[in-house]
């Protein structure tokens, strides 16, 4: 089967923005811009939302493992949950938001227990997604269907050699695909707007990390050179107005509580970001191996205690 990007233009898309600054927020400043700018920022997140539902929707098959690199709180875990995934491992730099997965996979953090348990088996990982050795780490768990890095690709790219080994990671944990179609990265770049708006908000997803531009003419070639092939990739406000056309995701944007004048929207949450998918092609490397697919999930848990986090450093 099919992923459900496979009938759109594969063509990219000439500007992703402008490069995201850092900027500083002033208590002395003005308190109308800042409402103005949280009012931005939640039109965003539930934009962005929207936008990483359809990718996932998009990307994932019943009973696929998925890696999610970067993964703050798992923020996902419901979407993934959706799609019905069969295996689900995340890794992530911050110890803090590491335990938060755990209470939210658990379901500790539902006091009334509203929702039914995951139905795929977790596997939490603590640690940098590019130190050299993640992939020998996490070969254990490998190989996936999906790798989804979201807004934090960026974030590996401090230096050439730091990318270069991200992509590597990425392109030895990915399964080879049985049409040639079978293996995905999405991203769906990165955000600014919580450095601008932390001290206020006290967000509980600001990030500390210097953020880097990733310019796309770079990333694709790089990209290539770990057998990582650009199959789909558009700027986020052609993303979003191509998946509206749709009414399945015209009622999810309803349920998002991101329904609005799109158009308008769109100019109020700033500018646009990439949206895309890599895959490895069939023969790149080799037949795939289904005979591991039980055996990665061994490693997962139903239910994760503290024991269970697997913290990785780069002495390891
Ligand atoms: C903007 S948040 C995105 C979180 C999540 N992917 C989402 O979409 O909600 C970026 C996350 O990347 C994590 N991060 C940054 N650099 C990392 C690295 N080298 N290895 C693992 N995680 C990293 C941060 O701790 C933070 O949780």
């Amino acid at each position: 089967m099919k992923r459900g990007y496979e009938s759109s233009s594969s063509s990219p898309s000439s500007t992703f923005g402008p490069p995201q600054s850092r900027f500083k927020y002033n208590p002395e400043g003005d308190s109308q811009f800042l409402e103005d700018e949280s009012t931005k920022f939640f039109a965003r997140k539930k934009l962005n939302n929207w936008i990483k539902s359809v990718l996932i929707q998009l990307s994932a098959r019943r009973g696929d493992a998925v890696m999610d690199l970067a993964c703050g709180k798992a923020g996902d875990l419901i979407k993934w949950d959706k799609a019905k995934i069969g295996y689900y491992v995340v890794i992530g730099i911050a110890e803090g938001s590491i335990q938060d997965c755990r209470t939210r996979y658990n379901g500790d953090a539902d006091h009334h227990q509203r929702r039914k348990k995951f139905t795929f088996p977790a596997h939490l990982i603590c640690g940098d997604c590019c130190e050299a050795r993640s992939d020998d780490v996490l070969a254990n768990d490998a190989p996936f269907d999906i790798c989804s890095c979201q807004f934090a690709l960026h974030y590996s790219w401090s230096t050439e050699a730091w990318a270069r080994r991200a992509l590597a990671n990425v392109s030895a944990l990915l399964r080879p695909g049985a049409e040639g179609l079978e293996f995905a990265m999405v991203s769906t770049g990165y955000s600014s707007m919580k450095n601008l708006l932390k001290n206020k908000f006290h967000l509980e997803d600001a990030v500390d990390c210097p953020e880097w531009i990733v310019p796309f003419h770079v990333f694709k070639p790089l990209a290539e050179g770990y057998d990582l092939d650009i199959v789909f990739v558009k700027n986020s406000h052609e993303f979003v107005h191509e998946y509206l056309k749709k009414p399945v995701y015209v009622e999810l944007m309803r349920r998002l509580g991101a329904l609005g004048d799109c158009d308008q929207d769109q100019r109020r949450v700033g500018s646009s970001l990439p949206v895309f998918v890599l895959r490895v092609e069939e023969g790149e490397r080799g037949q795939p191996d289904r005979t591991q697919g039980n055996r990665r999930r061994d490693n997962g848990k139903m239910h994760l205690s503290k024991e269970d986090i697997l913290y990785i450093s780069s002495e390891n």
